[in-house]
């Protein structure tokens, strides 16, 4: 049977409801499907090569050539009935199911037992950040900062603690153009990672699967990292045409010394959960089989100490070089405001999205 006007009305809305991100692949075939259906076949000029977002909608749109009106809006209403029974059987942590705190669309923040958690929430795309969740992190360590815990958590759902920066953030260009889209990365950036260095109370990374990215690089801001043996450590940053963020540059040759850090920083090594504790980023490994368990009950016993105390120390610890790192986190940030603008990270990023190339 044939869809109908209602059928694909329907469809429309149950997009809007979708409770997961069906990714950028998906979200460009609905874009096309919908634009087949209401006004048939692509009539509108190619899109400049910078303009990402608008490019890759043309293609998707123009690839349909001239299908009928009618087939496009029954593959319409086909693909989100597809998307919405596979959305219910889904084992992702439902966002804001920690009732009664702020809710949000890529985090599970839960406070218990005085340690704070907040859990990065989009394992389909193994726990890539997109923008909103660097707005949603910096807000949830905000809280975390002033609310009763003694301890805050920072860890992953799904097989995959993160993957770092989602790459699909660069498609998203404002009016001003690539330069803006650059300038205005930076000043999130650096407002992200002075949010963790200025963080008052133990944080602790719980680890438990492969890490890339500026996920790696701001752990050598963390108090403790507890990783699983399925972790992975890995700072791609030459493969994308990048270079180091997260105050990496300055505490990576620090805790492991120039050359490994050179290893990973430059040649983009990828280090195991072992290699990473010998070289002092992580602070303990734990067998995956029975690492949450033997996790939580040491964090457990550990918030129930002096949280003043504890405060206090970690000031004392950290505080002089908390100017050192400002700096170093500001110039990282200027760094890569004209690496983005690159051939090299322009290319990289591009063979990402147009999935010719994975890490
Ligand atoms: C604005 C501040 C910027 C600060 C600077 C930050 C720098 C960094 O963090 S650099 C590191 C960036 N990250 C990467 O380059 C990782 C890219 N991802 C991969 O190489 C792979 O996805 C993988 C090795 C992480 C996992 O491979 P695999 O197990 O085969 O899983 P899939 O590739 O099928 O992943 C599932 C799904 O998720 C999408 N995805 C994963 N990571 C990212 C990401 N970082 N950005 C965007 N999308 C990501 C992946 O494309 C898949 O999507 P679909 O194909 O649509 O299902």
């Amino acid at each position: 049977m044939r869809a109908s006007q209602e059928d694909f009305e329907s469809a429309m809305n149950q997009v809007k409801l979708l409770k997961k991100d069906p990714g950028n692949e998906v979200k460009l075939r609905l874009y096309a499907l919908y634009k087949q259906a209401t006004e048939g076949p692509c009539n509108m000029p190619k899109p400049g090569v910078f303009d990402f977002i608008n490019k890759a909608k043309w293609d998707a749109w123009n690839a349909l050539g001239s299908l009928p009106k009618e087939t496009a809006r029954q593959n319409y209403v086909d693909l989100v009935s597809s998307l919405t029974s596979s959305s219910e059987s889904s084992t992702q942590v439902k966002p804001g199911a920690d009732r009664g705190q702020q809710e949000y669309e890529n985090l599970v923040v839960t406070s218990e037992d005085g340690i704070t958690k907040i859990m990065f929430n989009r394992p389909t795309r193994k726990n890539a950040i997109s923008t909103q969740m660097y707005q949603e992190i910096m807000l949830a360590l905000k809280a975390a900062s002033k609310d009763d815990s003694t301890i805050t958590v920072v860890t992953g759902n799904g097989d995959y603690y993160c993957s770092g920066n989602d790459l699909a953030n660069f498609t998203d260009i404002p009016p001003g153009g690539v330069e803006e889209k650059a300038k205005q990365s930076a000043i999130m950036l650096r407002d992200f990672v002075g949010t963790f260095i200025d963080f008052p109370k133990p944080l602790v990374a719980v680890v438990n699967g492969p890490a890339v990215g500026i996920s790696v690089t701001i752990l050598g801001l963390f108090d403790a990292v507890y990783a699983s043996d399925r972790a992975t450590f890995h700072t791609p940053f030459s493969h994308l045409g990048l270079s180091p963020e997260g105050c990496a540059s300055y505490t990576f040759p620090k805790i492991m010394g120039p050359a490994k850090a050179t290893e990973m920083l430059i040649f983009g090594k990828k280090l195991t959960a072992g290699e990473a504790c010998a070289q002092g980023l992580v602070t303990e490994v734990f067998p995956d089989s029975t690492f949450q368990k033997e996790v939580w009950t040491r964090l457990k016993a550990y918030s129930k100490l002096p949280p003043n105390s504890m405060r206090i120390s970690k000031q004392v610890i950290r505080n002089m070089e908390k100017e050192k790192l400002h700096a170093v986190n500001a110039e990282e940030s200027s760094v890569l405001q004209e690496r983005w603008l690159s051939d090299e990270c322009i290319n990289a990023t591009m063979n990402f999205l147009s999935k010719k190339a994975k890490l």
